[in-house]
């Protein structure tokens, strides 16, 4: 493939009279980590939300692997090999996380209703392939001892590695990460970043993060694009954008 894996052409967003994004152009390239921050309300979950179409653009393109998915159905999303996780955990917290992780592979199929019915052996070796998947997170994000737990009696931090886990179940080619690093203290903050390099490294994944914690940022990203007033204001490494005049006077309200 040549070009960015996805790029964002153009795009605005309005609600009613408010534009949230406005004219937003941003490429990501592939086995890059590219990090989003800007001040509040600049628009970096709602950039989110229309590449995972809980919004639609009211202007522009987003294009994935070069197909134009601004306007494509939501269920086909997570289908294409886009995952994502919430500034506010979104899991099932009535459910194991055995059984959250094994929702992030629902993109795969559990098969049509007569194989389920008769268990056919195709049927049965998808389960096991699910379960294999699903392994494999859990020994990598370190979620063993959490396995038959309900998510709702997890610590806050080991709740985000869940959600975390189930985007990564997904098998995803790109991965948004909301805020990954709020409400996590120093040491799940410093785990966080040696996962995000290992997903990107390892696994091969594309990571775009929205985060407002700079040590993460400045640990984990190759580029960083600061946004304010549903625009880009500045890009390039960590220390180019930080020391951006236009940047420091976004943060300072100036
Ligand atoms: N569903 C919505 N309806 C109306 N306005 C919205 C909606 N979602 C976001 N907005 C507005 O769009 C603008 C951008 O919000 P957004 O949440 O994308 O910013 P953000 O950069 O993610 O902020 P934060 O860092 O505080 O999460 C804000 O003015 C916000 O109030």
């Amino acid at each position: 493939m040549t070009g960015p894996l996805l790029e964002l052409d153009k795009v605005a967003l309005h609600f009613g009279g408010l534009a949230a994004i406005s004219d937003l152009s941003i490429s990501v390239n592939a086995g890059e980590v590219l990090a989003v921050i800007g001040p509040n309300g600049a628009g970096k979950t709602s950039m989110l939300n229309l590449v995972t179409r809980v919004f639609e653009a009211t202007k522009g393109r987003i294009l994935f692997k070069g197909q134009d998915i601004a306007r494509a159905p939501r269920s086909k999303i997570a289908h294409l090999g886009i995952a994502r996780t919430f500034q506010n955990i979104e899991l099932f917290d009535a459910a194991s996380v055995l059984d959250n992780l094994l929702l992030g592979r629902h993109r795969f199929g559990a098969g049509a209703w007569w194989q389920q019915v008769l268990r056919t052996p195709g049927l049965t070796r998808r389960e096991e392939d699910h379960r294999a998947k699903v392994e494999t997170v859990i020994e990598f994000l370190d979620l063993s001892a959490w396995r038959n737990a309900r998510v709702a009696s997890l610590p806050y931090g080991v709740r985000k590695v869940v959600e975390l886990g189930r985007a990564l179940c997904s098998e995803p080619e790109i991965l948004f990460l909301d805020e990954p690093a709020s409400g996590l203290n120093p040491e799940e903050t410093r785990d966080l970043a040696f996962w995000i390099d290992d997903i990107r490294t390892d696994l091969g994944i594309t990571v775009v993060m929205i985060e407002h914690d700079m040590s993460l940022v400045s640990a984990v990203a190759d580029r960083v694009v600061c946004m304010a007033q549903g625009r880009v204001l500045a890009q390039g490494t960590s220390a180019e954008v930080q020391a951006h005049p236009d940047v420091i006077s976004a943060y300072l309200g100036t």
